[in-house]
C-alpha cells in the first residue's frame, strides 16, 4: 500500500510574537484522512501553532509544508479551511447566514458569480451544522453557538481537503456538539483530514487519530485519545505514551513514535 500523503507538516516550528517565543520546536503532522488534536493548558501555544499553519503567525525557524509544497510556494489555499477560535468579530456585519456561508465559496468560484455546484454546497454545509432553517437570518440574530456552527459551515461549504479548526466546541450545548461530531464524521468519511484545537475530546474523542499536547510553545508528547483519557484519569500511574520521556530529552516524534504515520 503506498504510503499516505503527507498534508500538514511542522519540523522544529518556532514563532515569536511580540517579545515573546510562543513555539519552540513544534513537530507536528496531519496525514491524508487522519483527525490530530491539539490539546494543551490556556497558552501554551496551541492557537499560535494553527495560525502558523494558515500563514496568520510567520514562522521564525523551522519549516511548515502544506500538501508536500513548503509553506512560500503554496498557493492552493481553497485545499485548506479554517474556522477561528470564537469570537464575535462579525457581530455588526449585516449579512445573512447563508451569505456568509457562501462566502467560503468565493475561491472555488474565482470571482465568477456562484455557480450550481457552489449553491450546492453552501446548501449542504448548512445541513450538516443544521442551520438550514436559519439561512435568510441576519447572522447579527444568532447566540453565540449558532454563529459558530455558521463559520463551520462556511469552512465546510470549501469542501476543504484540510480543516482547521480553533475550539470548534467552544460554547456549544450537548445537542450541538453531537451535531458537529455528526458533520465532522461525514467530512472524514469522505476524505477530509483535520487538524484541531479541544480543550476536551468529548463527542470528537471516537474520531480523533492521534492528540498532540502542547506545553509551553513544544509538543509534549503525541497519544492516541484512549491513552490520554488514561492519563486523565490516573495521573500519576501512567506509562509513557507515544514516548513522552523521549520527546521530552530532544528526540522528533518519528525517533520515538515510528509507528506514527508522518
Ligand atoms: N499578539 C500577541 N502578542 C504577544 N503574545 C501573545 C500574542 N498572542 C498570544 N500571545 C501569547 O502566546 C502564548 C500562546 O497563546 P495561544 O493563544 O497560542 O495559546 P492557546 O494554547 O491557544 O491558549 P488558549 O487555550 O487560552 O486559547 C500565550 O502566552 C499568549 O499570552
Amino acid at each position: 500500500m503506498a504510503a499516505p500523503e503527507t498534508v500538514m507538516a511542522l519540523r522544529a516550528a518556532t514563532a515569536t510574537l511580540g517579545a515573546r517565543t510562543v513555539l519552540r520546536g513544534i513537530d507536528l503532522t496531519v496525514d491524508s484522512g487522519e483527525v490530530v488534536a491539539l490539546l494543551g493548558a490556556n497558552g501554551s501555544g496551541k492557537s499560535t501553532a494553527i495560525r502558523t499553519v494558515i500563514g496568520q503567525v510567520p514562522l521564525s525557524g523551522g519549516e511548515l509544508e502544506l500538501f508536500g509544497t513548503p509553506f512560500a510556494r503554496f498557493r492552493d489555499w481553497r485545499r485548506v479551511g479554517y474556522v477561528p477560535q470564537r469570537s464575535t468579530a462579525a457581530a455588526g456585519v449585516p449579512a445573512t447566514v447563508r451569505e456568509v456561508v457562501s462566502s467560503g465559496r468565493l475561491s472555488h468560484a474565482r470571482l465568477r458569480p456562484l455557480g450550481r455546484s457552489d449553491r450546492a454546497a453552501v446548501t449542504q454545509a448548512l445541513e450538516l451544522v443544521g442551520m438550514s432553517d436559519r439561512a435568510r437570518d441576519s447572522v447579527n440574530a444568532l447566540s453565540g453557538g449558532q454563529h459558530q456552527r455558521v463559520l463551520i459551515a462556511r469552512a465546510l461549504a470549501g469542501c476543504p481537503d484540510l480543516l482547521i479548526m480553533d475550539e470548534p466546541l467552544a460554547g456549544m450545548d450537548l445537542t450541538s456538539q453531537d451535531v458537529l461530531a455528526e458533520a465532522l464524521r461525514e467530512q472524514v468519511a469522505g476524505g477530509t483530514s483535520v487538524l484541531l484545537v479541544l480543550h476536551e475530546l468529548g463527542p470528537f474523542a471516537p474520531l480523533i487519530d492521534r492528540a498532540a499536547v502542547l506545553r509551553d510553545g513544544v509538543v509534549e508528547r503525541v497519544a492516541d485519545p484512549e491513552a490520554l483519557h488514561d492519563i486523565a484519569c490516573h495521573p500519576h500511574d501512567h506509562h509513557d505514551v507515544g514516548g513522552s520521556a523521549a520527546i521530552g530529552a530532544g528526540l522528533s516524534l518519528s525517533e520515538v513514535n515510528p509507528g506514527t504515520r508522518r
